[in-house]
């Protein structure tokens, strides 16, 4: 394993620990890596590993602002052996202290669950792995039987196809709501969080009202549209509570020689815009 920005490998988090990295940094800022080789700047192609080269001066670039990387491992299978490679060199990269998600939208029968926990947990150590729920409690389970891991469960996603199914009544409320209760009566806000689109405006406040206490992974400002001042109004709580995804809008603020600190600037915008409410 390669060893992290500050000398160490990653490991696990607890929620103090979150909550202290926001408090020091004024941020919830989660930087999310989702590289994709055809948008880097077309200098890095030469690297040997140029997923990893860009992750490393993307990484460099944004720890002061950013309390979480969040890799979408979609962008790394995509390229086989070596994008799981270039994973695995940025998870080891990630310095220790800072919360890291593997964005893997899992959950299958529980013995598979139980696979694609050690997958994430133990041969990679990510802090957190992102999970659909939809099949229920016993695919859910196996992730959060690990120390100082989290999963972080889809809520209200931030695309139009949320709507689908996520919307629909069932006994009188949205379907999204059971989804939240049940899940959060399977483990702890110490435990879990989960995934709450920052494009679901309307809900944002609503959503924060059933679950006072669990962080929320909120992604979909930027590109998709969300803006960091209503996710902050309506979602923050005691321990702020919530870590805004943006991925595009850093990691691909520049696409030349110069993207490093297009993506510094980038971060250091969202976290002057965050450290207002915190
Ligand atoms: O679980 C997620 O992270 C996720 C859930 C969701 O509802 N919407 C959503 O966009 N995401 C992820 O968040 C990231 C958003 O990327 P940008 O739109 O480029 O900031 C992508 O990695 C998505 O896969």
């Amino acid at each position: 394993m390669e060893t992290s920005g500050n000398g160490v490998t990653c490991g696990d988090m607890k929620r103090a620990e979150i909550v202290s990295q926001i408090h020091q940094k004024k941020s919830v800022l989660c930087v999310g890596l989702d590289t994709d080789l055809t948008k880097i700047p077309s200098h890095l192609l030469q690297e040997e590993d140029p997923v990893f080269a860009f992750n490393k001066a993307i990484i460099d670039a944004t720890q002061e602002f950013a309390v979480s990387y969040k890799i979408n491992t979609a962008f790394y299978e995509a390229q086989g052996l070596k994008g799981w490679q270039s994973l695995e060199r940025t998870l080891a990269y990630i310095p220790r202290n800072i919360f890291t998600i593997a964005d893997a939208k899992r959950g299958d029968i529980g013995n598979t669950s139980t696979q694609y926990a050690k997958t994430f947990f133990e041969t990679y150590e990510f802090d957190s792995v992102t999970i659909a729920p939809y099949m229920g409690k016993d695919s859910v389970a196996p992730f959060l039987e690990f120390r100082d891991k989290w999963g972080i469960v889809l809520g209200i996603t931030s695309n139009e196809g949320s709507l689908d199914f996520q919307h629909l009544l069932v006994d009188g409320r949205p379907l999204y709501e059971h989804v939240l209760e049940r899940v959060a009566s399977w483990g702890t806000p110490e435990n879990i969080m989960f995934v709450v689109g920052a494009t679901r405006k309307e809900q944002l406040a609503h959503v924060r009202s059933l679950c006072p206490d669990h962080f929320f992974l909120i992604p979909g400002v930027g590109a998709q549209g969300g803006d960091v001042d209503t996710v902050c109004r309506n979602t923050l709580n005691s321990d702020a509570g919530v870590l805004i995804n943006v991925s595009r809008g850093v990691i691909y603020a520049g696409n030349d020689e110069h993207f490093a600190e297009a993506a510094a600037a980038a971060a250091r915008q969202y976290q002057k815009e965050m450290s207002v409410y915190l």
